[in-house]
C-alpha cells in the first residue's frame, strides 16, 4: 500500500494518552479494553481466540503481517478482537501455506488495523497505569471529542461476553470439523469429553481428539443435567473473554458438576472452577498476555514456558484447604493452577494448547485422560 492511500488513524486511550498511525484496512472504528500481547508470531491465532473479546491488541513485536494468514490456523470461526494495532505492518508476507495478507483478511471482516503506532511507548504506558478503555478511528479524528466517546465506551468489568462467543447449538467436532446438532456421543473414541464453551478455541479439541478423545461442545448456558445425561468421561471447561465474575451461571453449572464427573478447566474455565470453589476473581493491573511466560508445576517442580491470555485471577487466599495451589506464575508469583485433593478437578490459567506457543504445557491433556482412567 503506497503512503498516498493510507487513512490517518487515532488510537486514544481512556486518561487521554493518544497515538497517530495510519489504517492498513481502509476505514473504520471501534472500542475495547487496550492490551498488548508479546508473542514474537502467532498473529493469526490471538486474532480468532475469542478471548480477545472486548480488547484491542496491541503486538509488541514490531513487524506483523510477514507471514499472511490462511485457513488453517485459525482458532475459532471468525475474527473476535475489537481492533489490532501494530508497529509496522508488511503486507508483502512470505510463506508457503499463506493464502492471503493480514490485512486483507481484517479488512474483509471489517476489523481495524492500524499500523505505525509506537507499540512500545504504548505498552510502557499500559504497564505504568493498566490496561484501559480506549477506540481506535478513521473517522472521528478530533481527539477531544473522541476521548469522550472511549470514555463512554462499555469497559470489561462486569462484562458477560461469553454469551457472545459461546457455541449457539450443541455440536460435535470430527476429524477437526464441526457437525453442528449433534448432541450425543457416538462412540467414536476411548473417553467422551463433554465440553462447557466460554468461547474455546479449536486446538483444545485438536488436542483431545489426538488422544482418542471423541468431544461434544456444548452451550455455555447449557444446565448440568442435560450434560450428565450424556454420560461423559469427563468435562473441559473453556477458555472464554470478559470478567469471570460477570457469568454466575456458568460457576452455578459447574458446583453441579463437581464430583459428578472428572473436570479440567483451561483460563476462563480455570476462573470458573475458581469460583465454583469458593475464591473470587480480581483483576489485574496489565495481565498476562503472551508466549513466554514461565510457570512452575510445584508438583513436579518443573518449569514450563508457557502461551497467555488473561485479564483476571483467582484468589489464591480464598481457596478452602481443600484446593491445592499447583502451578504459580514466576514472573509476578501469581496464582496459575489448582487442584482439588478428594475429588477430580483441576484447571490452569494459562494456555496448554498453546496455539500460539510453546508446547510445555501440553501434558495437561495427558495429566487429564489418566485422571479419566483412574475414576
Ligand atoms: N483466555 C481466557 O480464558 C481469559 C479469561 C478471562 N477473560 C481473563 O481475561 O482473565
Amino acid at each position: 500500500m503506497q503512503p498516498k492511500e493510507r487513512l490517518k488513524a487515532l488510537l486514544m486511550l481512556e486518561d487521554g494518552t493518544h497515538f497517530w498511525g495510519w489504517s492498513f484496512t481502509g476505514p473504520g472504528e471501534a472500542f475495547g479494553e487496550m492490551v498488548f500481547n508479546t508473542a514474537m508470531t502467532g498473529y493469526q491465532e490471538i486474532l480468532t481466540d475469542p478471548s480477545y473479546r472486548g480488547q484491542i491488541v496491541a503486538m509488541t513485536y514490531p513487524l506483523i503481517g510477514n507471514y499472511g494468514v490462511n485457513t488453517e490456523d485459525s482458532e475459532s470461526l471468525k475474527i473476535q478482537v475489537e481492533a489490532f494495532v501494530v508497529r509496522e505492518y508488511q503486507p508483502r508476507y512470505s510463506n508457503w501455506r499463506a493464502e492471503k495478507s493480514l490485512g486483507e483478511w481484517l479488512s474483509e471482516n471489517g476489523v481495524l488495523g492500524i499500523t505505525g503506532i509506537d507499540t512500545r511507548a504504548l505498552t510502557r504506558h499500559l504497564r505504568l497505569f493498566g490496561a484501559m478503555k480506549a477506540g481506535v478511528t478513521t473517522e472521528d479524528l478530533d481527539p477531544k471529542r473522541f476521548l469522550e466517546r472511549v470514555k463512554e465506551s462499555p469497559g470489561l468489568v462486569g462484562r458477560d461476553l461469553v454469551k457472545e462467543v459461546t457455541c449457539p447449538q450443541p455440536y460435535r467436532w470430527a476429524d477437526g470439523k464441526i457437525e453442528w446438532g449433534v448432541s450425543e456421543f457416538l462412540g467414536a473414541g476411548d473417553y467422551r469429553i463433554a465440553i462447557l464453551d466460554c468461547g474455546l478455541k479449536f486446538n483444545q479439541l485438536r488436542l483431545f481428539e489426538e488422544r482418542g478423545c471423541e468431544c461434544v461442545v456444548f452451550p455455555a448456558d447449557t444446565p448440568a443435567q442435560e450434560i450428565l445425561a450424556r454420560d461423559p468421561d469427563g468435562i473441559f471447561l473453556s477458555n472464554g473473554p470478559g470478567d469471570p465474575a460477570a457469568v454466575p451461571y456458568v460457576v452455578e453449572t459447574v458446583k453441579q458438576l463437581l464430583g459428578r464427573k472428572p473436570i479440567f478447566g483451561i483460563c476462563l474455565g480455570h476462573q470458573m472452577l475458581g469460583q465454583a470453589l469458593g475464591a473470587s476473581t480480581y483483576k489485574l493491573k496489565f495481565g498476562h498476555r503472551g508466549a513466554n511466560h514461565p510457570v512452575k508445576d510445584l508438583s513436579t517442580g518443573k518449569i514450563e514456558i508457557t502461551s497467555q491470555n488473561h485479564g483476571f485471577c483467582v484468589r489464591a487466599e480464598e481457596l478452602p484447604p481443600e484446593v491445592e495451589v499447583t502451578h504459580i506464575n514466576l514472573n509476578d508469583g501469581t496464582l496459575e493452577g489448582i487442584r482439588h485433593k478428594e475429588i477430580p478437578a483441576f484447571s490452569v490459567q494459562y494456555h496448554p494448547e498453546n496455539a500460539p506457543g510453546p508446547h510445555d504445557a501440553v501434558y495437561l491433556f495427558d495429566r487429564f485422560i489418566e485422571t479419566l482412567k483412574s475414576s
